[in-house]
């Protein structure tokens, strides 16, 4: 049977080690908090930031929700980051995405200030990523790819001198994911698979880790998977069940993979728990950076 790798049992241990290190900031003044800006009225969104919040007040982190109407411009959109960048409360802020259309989200993205960029997505951000080859936690780092590694790493999954086959070029994953599974220390061997590449199928099937990250419901079939292979579902699409009479969440992987792989996880309850554990992270290590800093000119 192929162990299942729960992003949710992890994610509450996560959660817990940060409620401690928030109450810890706290007693030296410093009280770490996030802000959400959410543009729009998107279902999907709101309920996603909704539950940003939750998680926020469960381990201790104030939380600032802006909202602004889908007809916001970009100067307005601009004008509460800038609002959120000089807020001492705010520790840090992500703009969730994705924005109304017209609204160019990286001319969004740039206006973070890198030290408050809670998802780790600013180009100042990504630049540190691709210089730091030894890894490094001195900048915030994606939440995704890093709750994936994290993921794999709680449950011993040693990716060294692996072969890794990442399926999508997306910002959030796809193109992040690979700088930090071939960091030294993580030393996987990497292959960035998309609508591109000749032979995904044959990429897939010699991986020893296979992480789906397209958005294509059931995409990786049994017969796509080496025996023992290890899988990570990030993909999320909403499909009509027929037999329940409801839209439920698919991924990017084919239950019948489990068959043939030696550990997996479930989608839901896998890398979107963990996603959301990272960005708390990312919080409270920005909040720690400020309080070190702030110990620092103090001596
Ligand atoms: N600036 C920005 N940052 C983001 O991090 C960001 C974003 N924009 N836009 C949208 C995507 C999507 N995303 C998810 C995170 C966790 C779950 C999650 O925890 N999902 C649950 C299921 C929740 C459900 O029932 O739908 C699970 O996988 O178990 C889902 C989706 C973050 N995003």
């Amino acid at each position: 049977m192929a162990q299942k790798l729960d992003g949710k049992l992890v994610a509450a241990a996560i959660k817990d080690d940060l409620r401690l290190r928030v109450a810890r900031l706290r007693q030296t003044g410093v009280e770490p908090g996030l802000g959400t800006i959410l543009v729009g009225d998107d279902v999907g969104s709101r309920k996603y930031v909704a539950g940003k919040h939750a998680d926020c007040a469960e381990v201790g982190i104030r939380s600032i929700a802006v909202e602004l109407p889908g007809s916001a411009s970009r100067a307005e959109i601009l004008e509460q980051m800038e609002r959120l960048n000089s807020d001492s409360s705010c520790t840090g802020y992500i703009v969730q995405l994705p924005l109304p259309k017209g609204v160019d989200s990286n001319a969004v993205i740039e206006r973070i200030n890198p030290s408050k960029d809670a998802d780790g997505m600013h180009p100042y951000n990504l630049g540190e990523l691709v210089l730091h080859i030894d890894g490094g936690d001195s900048s915030p780092q994606p939440c995704t790819p890093r709750g994936i590694i994290t993921l794999l790493s709680h449950y011993n999954i040693d990716l060294s001198g692996k072969e890794v086959c990442v399926l999508g070029r997306g910002i959030t994953v796809g193109r992040t994911i690979g700088l930090m599974l071939a960091a030294r220390g993580v030393d996987a061997t990497v292959t960035l698979c998309h609508t591109g590449t000749r032979d995904v199928h044959e990429l897939m099937r010699r991986a020893d880790v296979v992480i789906a990250a397209m958005g294509s419901a059931g995409f990786v079939k049994p017969e796509d998977v080496k025996p023992g292979a290890v899988l990570v579902d990030v993909g999320v699409s909403r499909v009509y069940d027929e037999e329940a009479g409801r839209y439920r969440v698919k991924g990017d992987i084919d239950l019948g993979c489990r068959e043939v792989c030696s550990a997996y996880t479930p989608n839901p309850g896998g890398v979107g728990p963990m996603t959301r554990a990272m960005l708390l992270t990312n919080v409270v290590e920005m909040a720690e950076r400020r309080m070190n800093a702030a110990n620092d000119l103090a001596v």
